[in-house]
C-alpha cells in the first residue's frame, strides 16, 4: 500500500467530521522526527506523551505511533531530493492527527520550506501558538506571567506562497516591464512610482476568503476562553500595505459585524456606546468628537462620515450591546503590527488571540514565546477543517543537534495540544503538571538553567523528559 513504510498492526484511524476528530481508543498517529535536534526533542516526547496516557487511562487508551519521514531523514530511506514523499502525504490525508519536528529550510536558494508545504498540502489555514507562562520559569522580563496570548496565524497564503522571481531572471525582468511600463502608470495612485530594474519580485497575496476563514476560528475560540480573555486583536501592518494587510483588518471587522453580530463588539463601538452611557444626551456630533481625538481638524466630508458612523452604530446596537451589555460581549480591535510587538512587553495582559497574517504570526509567536522562557517552550497547532499537524514554533536548531541538550518543550506542549484536540484532556494534565513541577523545581535544560540566579547545572534534553514524568504523581 505505501512504498517504503508499513502502518502499526494495533490501532485505528481517527476521522473528522464536521471539522472535529473522532478520536478511537488507540489511534494510529504519524509523525515525522524531524531534522537537527529533531533527533533530540522526539524521542523526549514520544516517551513523556506515552507515559501520561498510560497512566490517565491504566490501558484502557494508547496511542500507536506510525512513523513517517520528511527532511533529511527521507532522503535517505527513499533516495536524493526526496525530501517529502507522496508515502508521507499519503499517510497525514488518511490519518488526519499528526506531530512533528522541526524542519531545515536553506536560506537564499535550495528546496522550498517543507513545513510551509505541509499547511498547504493539507489546507491547515490555522497555525494556532499559545504563549503563556509556567511558573518559575526564568525570563528576561519582569513580569512574564502577565502575558497569555495565543497567536492566531494565517497559514497558507501571503508571502510564504512562494510566487517570487529572482533579480534577473527572465520571467522576473519580464514583470517588472510589463509593471513599469503598463500596470502602474494605469494605476493613478502609484504616480511616477518604478520597480529598479535589478529587483527581485515577490508577490503577497492576501485573500478575503483566506482571512476571514482565520478569523473565524479566532473569534470561536475566543468563545470559549474565560471572560476577561474574550478578546480577538487583528495584527496588521495596514497603514502601509493598504489593500492586503489593511484589507485583513476591514474583512475581521466585517466578520466580526456581521457573522458574529450577536457576540462581538468592535473597541469603537464600546467607545461609542459608552460615551451615550456616561451622557444619555450626548450630541452625535460629540460623541464623534470623542472617539476620534482629530476630529476637530478633518475635512467636512470626514467628519460627516464619523458622525454617521456613531449614528449607525447607536441604531444598530444600542438595543443589543447598549446599557453595558457589550462588556459581556468579545472584544474585536486592531493594533499595527509594529506597535504591538511593544504592546505585548508594555502591556501585555491586555491582549489574548492575536489574530496576524503569516509573516506577523511568524515573528510574533517567537517574539511573545521568548517572554514566556523562549523557543524551548512555544508550542504549536496547524488545524485545517479535516486535518491538522501539531509542531513547535522553534526550528531545527542544528547546532544543538544530536547533544541530548535542547529542550524539548515545546514538542511536548504541542503533544498537549495534539491531546487536547483529541479530547484526551487528563493526560494533557498530567503533562502539563510533569513539566510545571519539573520547572517549579529548577529541573531544566540549559536554555532556562542558564537563566536561573543563581545558574543551576542542566539537565539533558532525555533526563528532562524523565524528570515530567516522574512529576506526575
Ligand atoms: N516549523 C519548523 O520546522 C521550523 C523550521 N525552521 C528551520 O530551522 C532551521 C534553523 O533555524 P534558526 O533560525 O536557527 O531557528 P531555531 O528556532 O531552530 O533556533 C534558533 C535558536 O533558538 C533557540 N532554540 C530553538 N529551539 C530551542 C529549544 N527547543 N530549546 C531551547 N532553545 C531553542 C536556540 O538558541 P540558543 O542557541 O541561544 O540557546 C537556537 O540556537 C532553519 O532551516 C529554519 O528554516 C525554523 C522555524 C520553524
Ligand atoms: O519553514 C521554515 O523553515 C520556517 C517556518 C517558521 O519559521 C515558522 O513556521 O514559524
Ligand atoms: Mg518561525
Amino acid at each position: 500500500m505505501y512504498e517504503k513504510i508499513t502502518p502499526p498492526t494495533t490501532g485505528a484511524k481517527i476521522i473528522f467530521k464536521n471539522g472535529e476528530p473522532v478520536v478511537p481508543d488507540n489511534p494510529i498517529i504519524p509523525f515525522i522526527r524531524g531534522d537537527g535536534t529533531g533527533i533530540d526533542i522526539w524521542p523526549a516526547t514520544e516517551k513523556v506523551l506515552d507515559a501520561a496516557v498510560a497512566k490517565a487511562y491504566k490501558g484502557t487508551r494508547k496511542i500507536s505511533w506510525f512513523k513517517v519521514y520528511a527532511g533529511d531523514e527521507a532522503c535517505d530511506l527513499y533516495g536524493i531530493y526526496q525530501y517529502l514523499p507522496q508515502d508521507t502525504i499519503t499517510v497525514i490525508k488518511e490519518y488526519g492527527i499528526a506531530i512533528k519536528g522541526p524542519l531545515t529550510t536553506p536560506v537564499g536558494g535550495g528546496i522550498r520550506s517543507l513545513n510551509v508545504a505541509l499547511r498547504q498540502i493539507f489546507d491547515l489555514y490555522a497555525c494556532v501558538r499559545p504563549c503563556r507562562y509556567y511558573a518559575g520559569t526564568p525570563s528576561p522580563h519582569k513580569n512574564p506571567e502577565k502575558l497569555d496570548v495565543i497567536v492566531y496565524r494565517e497559514n497558507t497564503e501571503d508571502i510564504y506562497l512562494g510566487i517570487e522571481w529572482k533579480q534577473g531572471s527572465e520571467i522576473g525582468d519580464r514583470l517588472i516591464k510589463i509593471l513599469n511600463e503598463e500596470l502602474i502608470p494605469a494605476t493613478p495612485e502609484h504616480g511616477k512610482k518604478q520597480i529598479p530594474l535589478d529587483a527581485g519580485i515577490g508577490i503577497k497575496p492576501i485573500s478575503k476568503s483566506g482571512s476571514q476563514r482565520l478569523l473565524r476560528r479566532a473569534i470561536k475560540h475566543a468563545l470559549t476562553l474565560p471572560r476577561n480573555k474574550q478578546q480577538v486583536t487583528l495584527v496588521h501592518k495596514g497603514n502601509i500595505m493598504k489593500y492586503t494587510e489593511g484589507a485583513f483588518r476591514d474583512w475581521g471587522y466585517e466578520l466580526a459585524t456581521t457573522e458574529f453580530r450577536n457576540e462581538t463588539v468592535t473597541e469603537r463601538e464600546s467607545w461609542i456606546l459608552g460615551n451615550k452611557e456616561k451622557n444619555a444626551n450626548i450630541s452625535l456630533e460629540e460623541n464623534a468628537r470623542m472617539i476620534d481625538p482629530g476630529f476637530d481638524s478633518l475635512t467636512p466630508e470626514k467628519k460627516a462620515q464619523i458622525v454617521k458612523e456613531v449614528e449607525t452604530v447607536l441604531n444598530d446596537i444600542w438595543a443589543t450591546h447598549g446599557n453595558g451589555k457589550w462588556k459581556e460581549k468579545i472584544m474585536v480591535n486592531d493594533r499595527i503590527a509594529d506597535s504591538i510587538f511593544q504592546q505585548i512587553q508594555t502591556r501585555p495582559d491586555e491582549y489574548s488571540i492575536l489574530a496576524t497574517m503569516n509573516l506577523n504570526g511568524d515573528y510574533l509567536s517567537d517574539a511573545a514565546a521568548a517572554i514566556v522562557g523562549g523557543l524551548g517552550m512555544g508550542p504549536g497547532a496547524n488545524i485545517g477543517d479535516s486535518c491538522a499537524v501539531f509542531e513547535a514554533t522553534h526550528g531545527t536548531a542544528p547546532k544543538h543537534a544530536g547533544l541530548d541538550k535542547i529542550n524539548p518543550g515545546s514538542v511536548i506542549l504541542s503533544g498537549v495540544m495534539m491531546l487536547e484536540f483529541m479530547g484526551w484532556r487528563e493526560a494533557a494534565d498530567l503533562v502539563k503538571k510533569g513539566l510545571g513541577d519539573a520547572i517549579a523545581n529548577a529541573q531544566v535544560t540549559y536554555d532556562l538553567a542558564r537563566m536561573i540566579e543563581p545558574p543551576v547545572e542542566p539537565l539533558k534534553c532525555s533526563e528532562f523528559a524523565d524528570v515530567i514524568i516522574k512529576y506526575f504523581s
